[in-house]
């Protein structure tokens, strides 16, 4: 994508209950090693009506990884070096709105990041960054996940913040009633670091957040418990992959790197001069930086 001139490659990350996606063509499961460790499993190459894909269930399959042992820099950097430009992360939140039911897809277009026990960046000490995290995701791509979402008649918001907590468990109501006070709309336990690693990697990221309860705010509903999130993330994954199979050839026809400077975003970032850059950790960065290295 550094010249301008090459179609975008979309990456998707299944998060709970989406460990695939039938019904492509050519598909691989292929490993993809990285120097930032073991990605939560191989990467499905695959193409639909001839525009290629890349799919990583974010948990592995069969959901074996929790969501603070997921390796989020080994994911994203295995994605570049599958020649992933634009990733988009289906994820199941818990909703913080009434309005927002069971169901509902959230193209999320914020963050408040409460993760803690996380490797949050690959700009380590030797090799220092900063990149900009104001607007975190990429409204080409988000263009791209309304619009599948209206074709298809998936009832959906667009725009929200998503609270990521550390999890695994999930919140108290105090801390659920706390992210209601601070305007949050969605909860769940993995978007970030992800979001900021692929802002890291210049890579654009997108999420439709597929609302599954209500956590535990609400009055009328139960605590949150896996039995009642799965049942309505069986239905929602269904609508999920749909979802992917519009949002794909919507961007087929799409040449060169999308408008908000998600593919730039190191042009400015990196603050250690290059003589006192650790060669090691500059060998590492090879995927995600080597266009500004
Ligand atoms: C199975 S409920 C909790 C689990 O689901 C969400 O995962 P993902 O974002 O990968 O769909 C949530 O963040 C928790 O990890
Ligand atoms: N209520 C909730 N809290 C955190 N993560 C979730 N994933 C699905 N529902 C959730």
């Amino acid at each position: 994508m550094a010249d301008g001139q090459a179609r975008p490659v979309i990456g998707i990350i299944g998060g709970s209950g989406v460990y695939g996606i039938e019904g492509l063509t050519d598909v691989e499961w292929r490993t993809i090693d990285s120097p930032f460790g073991a990605p939560s499993d191989q990467l499905m190459f695959a193409s639909l009506n001839g525009q290629p894909l890349v799919f990583l269930p974010r948990h592995g399959r069969g959901h074996r990884i929790s969501p603070s042992e997921v390796n989020y820099r080994a994911n994203i950097d295995a994605l570049k070096r599958a020649g992933v430009t634009e990733i988009l992360s289906v994820s199941a939140v818990g909703s913080l709105k009434e309005e927002l039911p069971p169901g509902t897809f959230v193209i999320v277009d914020q963050f408040i990041d409460r993760t803690f026990a996380r490797e949050k960046s690959f700009y380590t000490s030797g090799c220092v960054a900063h990149v900009s995290m104001a607007h975190p995701v990429c409204s080409r791509l988000g263009d791209a996940a309304e619009a599948a979402c209206q074709e298809l008649g998936i009832p959906h918001k667009r725009g929200g913040t998503y609270l990521v907590m550390e999890g695994p468990q999930f919140s108290t109501k105090a801390e659920s009633m706390l992210y209601r006070q601070w305007g949050c709309d969605v909860i769940g336990m993995t978007n970030m670091p992800e979001a900021k690693l692929a802002r890291e990697a210049e890579m654009c990221y997108a999420t439709v957040a597929m609302v599954t309860d209500f956590d535990c705010w609400h009055p009328d509903h139960d605590a949150v418990t896996v039995d009642a999130v799965i049942r309505v993330l069986l239905d929602n994954a269904d609508k999920a992959r749909s979802v992917v199979k519009t949002v794909v050839p919507k961007l087929a026809d799409r040449e060169g790197p999308c408008g908000c400077g998600c593919h730039t975003a190191l042009e400015h970032a990196l603050i250690t001069s290059k003589d006192a850059r650790d060669p090691e950790v500059l060998a590492r960065l090879d995927a995600v930086a080597g266009r500004v290295l």
